[in-house]
């Protein structure tokens, strides 16, 4: 592979902002693409995945290459020259890269390996949670796995094309995909490519979402014609696959605290065709009290620490702090107690995550079921999805009834 200048420099632009600006990677890259039009998809591709890939391995290149943080341009480009020896590509003869020590660069690499918290490039702190949270053995091939790149799922939007129609209409615009055994309505793409571009897309024939997280709903065991609350729906991930799970029939409650995460479900719901769904911003304890009782399904997708999906969001790991963890273990724990109460005598409650830890899953289940309002409830099941064994996203998810 031949590095080419003007990629490379927007790599470094944008590193600057995630590490030194407190940037989300994902808006960065957003904005790196748009940089130059003549760019093909070849080189968007190589400037996505290369900053993806540094701000992954942010600590183990940063050991490698000596250099703390704040990290100046300098240290930037040393870093990037660690990339690029550990991947095998030779080094252009720019001033950036003189003197680049190649040889000391793959012995600190085989040195430093020995041990996880540098060889997975992970805080002190997350490896200690992990570690006691797990046990040796499933964190060390849990935290492996979520180092690795995620591939595209899509989900089926079944109200508008089935999923082998939709496999062919993506093949007619080059995009071949495989479908997932145990997961009804998920194409996997055999290459990565940009499908926010297709016409399909544009149609509402189809969502981005982990194969994993496409469990969540089905979970929920809907059916066409109950009113069902998602109560922390966010941009509606799971509520469009709960309304194609009902059929467009019924009624959905979407709600979150965030009136501006609802707005964007509202852009989506209107591709993919969902006309059965209410929006309800939660700006007090009003609009739950007003549900009391009301619901034949509740699904809680919680806010948590995100320690499923880092393979998609690599630089949660360096934002993530002990006193978030614990905050949102509370919040949890109060969502639990709060929005149970509404669903109905022999309703449905689905608890899930988008984590690995125990504490954030099932021992907030355990914690709820032991508690005053969580009396009426009984478990049903639950899964405890773990990136190593899935192949996919870690995620939990806990189906609970209530009696009548
Ligand atoms: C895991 S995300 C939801 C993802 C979404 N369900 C999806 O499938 O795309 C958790 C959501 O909970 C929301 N949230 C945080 N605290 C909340 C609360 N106390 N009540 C309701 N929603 C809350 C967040 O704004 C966030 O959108």
């Amino acid at each position: 592979m031949r590095l080419h200048r003007n990629l490379c420099f927007a790599v470094i632009d944008g590193l600057t902002l995630i590490f030194n600006e407190g940037h989300y990677a994902d808006k960065v890259i957003q904005q790196l693409l748009k940089r130059d039009k003549r760019w093909g998809s070849r080189d968007r591709g190589f400037v996505a995945e290369t900053v993806y890939d540094i701000v992954r391995w942010k600590r183990l290149y940063a050991e490698i290459a000596e250099v703390k943080e704040p990290f100046d341009r300098d240290n930037l480009w040393r870093m990037f020259a660690v990339w690029a020896t550990l991947k095998g590509i030779s080094l252009p003869d720019w001033k950036y890269f003189e003197n680049t020590p190649t040889r000391k660069i793959k012995g600190r690499f085989d040195e430093l390996s020995k041990v996880r918290k540098l060889r997975e490039s992970i805080p002190d702190w997350i490896d200690a949670v992990g570690l006691a949270e797990l046990g040796e053995s499933k964190w060390t091939k849990e935290i492996a796995k979520q180092n690795e790149k995620a591939e595209v799922i899509l989900r089926t939007n079944t109200l508008k094309t089935t999923k082998e129609q939709l496999q062919n209409i993506l093949a007619d615009e080059g995009i071949d995909t495989e479908f997932i055994k145990g997961h009804p309505s998920a194409l996997k793409l055999v290459e990565r490519a940009n499908v926010f571009v297709t016409d399909a897309f544009k149609k509402g024939l189809f969502e981005v979402q982990d194969a994993c997280s496409q469990l969540v709903a089905e979970f929920l065991d809907v059916k066409p014609g109950m009113k069902v609350v998602d109560s922390c729906a966010g941009a509606g991930g799971k509520t469009l696959h709960i309304a194609s799970l009902m059929e467009n029939k019924g009624q959905i409650v979407a709600m979150d605290i965030y009136e501006s995460k609802l707005r964007k479900l509202k852009v989506r719901a209107k591709r993919n065709g969902v006309h059965n769904v209410d929006l309800k911003v939660i700006d007090s304890t009003k609009p739950i009290k007003k549900l009391h009782n009301k619901a034949d399904r509740v699904l809680i997708d919680a806010p948590c620490s995100g320690l499923g999906v880092l393979r998609r969001n690599p630089d949660a790991k360096w934002k993530l702090e002990p006193e978030f963890l614990d905050r949102i273990r509370g919040v949890q724990q109060d969502v639990l107690q709060q929005y149970s109460k509404m669903v109905k005598p022999n309703g449905k409650l689905v608890y899930a995550t988008c984590s690995v830890l125990p504490s954030e899953n099932q021992n907030q289940v355990q914690t709820f079921l032991k508690s005053e309002a969580g009396a009426n409830f009984e478990l049903v099941k639950d899964k405890k999805l773990l990136a190593h064994t899935s192949g996919y996203d870690g995620f939990y998810m806990a189906l609970m009834t209530r009696k009548a």
